[in-house]
């Protein structure tokens, strides 16, 4: 089996009447790491958290690596780990005694070689009898991790992994990440950083509204960061794309004014001279011309824009969250 989650059709309706998810059809495939990118309050963490099994859906089905997530709950939440916004630890513990319990609590055999893996992996295995109360910020997050993996879970859920945390750490956890994948195990991440996903994920899903707005590739989303733009200004308005420059990918704007040519600036030929010769030949005349390139940001905006709602867009990572 190649997709090791489906979601289908999956509604949520919270008591209050507010709809934060509309009929959301994903397929995760075994192995990769997709993230899952959108503005607050768009849903993410609602998807997430139906999956996990920690809100019920309204309406849709939910499949975790062939269990059904209500009929099947034990064995579909044993499949996965989850590393939640909030820092969820109980303060007083240790951090082995948090992991032990943790794993416990999956009912997994007691397995102490795993549990130093996983926190020398995370570079915790010097704190592992420290009080969770005594650590750093950062160490409680990976702590964190720590404790979603204890189970061996083959599916790891990121929500917000970077949120509000140094770019040290952000890097360590990108190369945790990277890590975890190449062992195996499949990951979900979700994120208000398009750096995010551009630098971590095989796939990324676009959510906004309780709407999944896209799914694609992410080598696909950057050929498309590839495309860019030369706006040709006309010294005659035309009223249409000449049939002579049809076999171009072009649009007119602004009543006629500006002739834009939409091309891919990875490739060799642009086509830009033949265009604008043949421009020449058939008498049209232009006063300037402008080109630009688009990014992931803003393909990213155009979409949640698009999708006709008023959200603010994406940060850097870096700006303040
Ligand atoms: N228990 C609840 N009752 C009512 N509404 C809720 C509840 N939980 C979430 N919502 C609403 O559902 C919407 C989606 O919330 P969700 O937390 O899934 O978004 P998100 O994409 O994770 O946002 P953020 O990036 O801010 O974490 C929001 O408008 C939120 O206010």
């Amino acid at each position: 089996m190649n997709d090791i989650i489906q979601v289908t059709g999956l509604t949520k309706t919270y008591a209050s009447g507010f709809q934060a998810l509309d009929k959301v059809d994903l397929n995760i495939r075994r192995g990769e790491i997709f993230a899952l990118l959108g503005p607050n309050g768009a849903g993410k963490t609602t998807l997430i958290s139906i999956i996990c099994g920690i809100v019920n859906p309204t309406a849709g089905r939910v499949v975790v690596d062939g269990h059904d997530i209500v009929r099947d709950y034990r064995a579909a939440r044993t499949a996965i780990g989850l590393v939640p916004q909030e820092l969820t630890n109980n303060m007083f513990d240790t951090v082995w005694a948090t992991l032990k319990l943790s794993r416990g609590l999956f009912g997994k055999p007691a397995d102490a070689a795993h549990l130093e893996k996983v926190l020398r992996d995370l570079s915790l295995w010097d704190k592992r009898n420290e009080k969770i109360m005594s650590l750093s910020g950062g160490m409680k997050r990976r702590v964190l991790i720590a404790k979603a993996l204890s189970h061996e879970p083959d599916i790891l859920f990121l929500d917000e992994p970077t949120a509000g945390v140094d770019v040290e750490l952000r890097r360590d956890m990108w190369e945790m990440v990277r890590k975890l994948r190449a062992s195996g195990v499949t990951i979900i991440l979700t994120t208000h950083y398009i750096e995010e996903a551009e630098e971590m994920a095989d796939r990324i899903g676009v959510i906004n509204g309780g709407k999944l707005i896209l799914v694609e590739e992410k080598a696909a989303l950057m050929r498309k960061m590839g495309t860019k733009q030369l706006s040709i200004h006309l010294q005659q308005p035309l009223e249409q794309i000449p049939v002579a420059v049809a076999d171009y990918q072009l649009a007119l704007e602004q009543e006629g004014h500006i002739l834009v040519y939409t091309f891919d600036a990875l490739k060799e030929q642009t086509g830009i001279a033949e265009l604008l010769r043949t421009l020449a030949r058939e008498g049209i005349e232009f006063k300037d011309l402008h080109s630009s390139q688009s990014s992931l940001e803003d393909i990213f905006v155009g979409l949640v824009h698009n999708a006709g709602e008023s959200v603010s867009a994406p940060q850097r990572a870096g700006e303040a969250s």
